[in-house]
């Protein structure tokens, strides 16, 4: 047996558009989120959504810690609000287990690090809310950038004393930005850990006690093989969570 800490990654299900049966679903996952975990000295296992949620904890019993991965828009129904046309597709398959999963990691006292849509899904399951397209929360910063995935975008400002302090030990720091929607009400029992200068939360984590639950809205994985401060904090946030991790594979 390893005595690396296993972290799951939760993969998307999307219909090939691509390949030799256009329409015939597909696991993806970008291949940088696995190699970030490796790098960091955690074993990646993938984790496909499925429609049966009783495999869900078969498959949680295997690993130390979760990853829930960027990728579409989180149903609005489950925050209660209707969809706007501005909102993508959901995929209902993957919300509902991802939501099982975050209830079974509570239960479990199991590490989770959302990421992009990882944080959009977290602080639905927690009850809050999101904006369904950024511009609807009055900023008028740019959040998808179009750039090269690991440069920095934009500037964000961390909360003294949360995992982000912790991880890195910088007030100030800069983040790229790849998405359209943006928390609306942070959910009760998430703080706040780090925000854009248009109060864009950035980063969100849980405030209890049954499970260590953070989140992020850019792609530290986009970043983590850059050169440069870039590179190195994306790195540190990896690292720090697979040693959370780990302390919970030793104990
Ligand atoms: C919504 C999407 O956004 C993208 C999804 C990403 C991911 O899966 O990690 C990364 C960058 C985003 O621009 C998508 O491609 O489905
Ligand atoms: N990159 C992502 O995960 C995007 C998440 C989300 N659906 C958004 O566009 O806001």
């Amino acid at each position: 047996m390893s005595n690396r800490p296993v972290i799951g990654i939760i993969t998307n299900v999307e219909l090939d558009r691509h390949y030799l049966f256009p329409g015939y679903p597909r696991v993806t996952l970008n291949e940088d989120y696995p190699r970030s975990i490796a790098a960091a000295g955690g074993v990646p296992v993938l984790i496909t959504p499925s429609k049966d949620l009783s495999l869900l904890a078969d498959q949680l019993s295997l690993v130390d810690a979760l990853v829930l991965a960027g990728g579409q828009d989180v149903d609005p129904l489950l925050y209660g609000a209707e969809p706007r046309t501005e909102c993508g597709a959901p995929n209902p398959t993957r919300d509902a287990f991802e939501f099982e999963a975050l209830r079974l990691a509570r239960v479990a006292g199991m590490p989770v690090l959302g990421i992009c849509r990882g944080l959009q899904v977290t602080n639905t399951f927690m009850g809050g809310s999101l904006h369904q397209d950024i511009s609807h929360s009055g900023s008028t910063q740019r959040h998808m950038m179009e750039a090269n995935p690991a440069v920095a975008a934009h500037g964000i400002t961390v909360e003294p004393d949360s995992f982000l302090d912790e991880a890195w030990h910088l007030a100030q720091t800069t983040v790229n930005s790849f998405h359209h929607q943006v928390v609306d009400r942070v959910a009760p029992g998430l703080a706040v850990a780090a925000r854009a200068a248009d109060g864009a939360v950035e980063a969100v984590e849980y405030t209890g006690d049954e499970f260590d639950l953070v989140a992020v809205q850019w792609h530290p994985e986009m970043m983590s093989a850059a050169d440069g401060p870039a590179g190195e904090q994306a790195r540190a946030l990896f690292t720090w969570f697979v040693d959370l991790a780990a302390g919970r594979w030793e104990a």
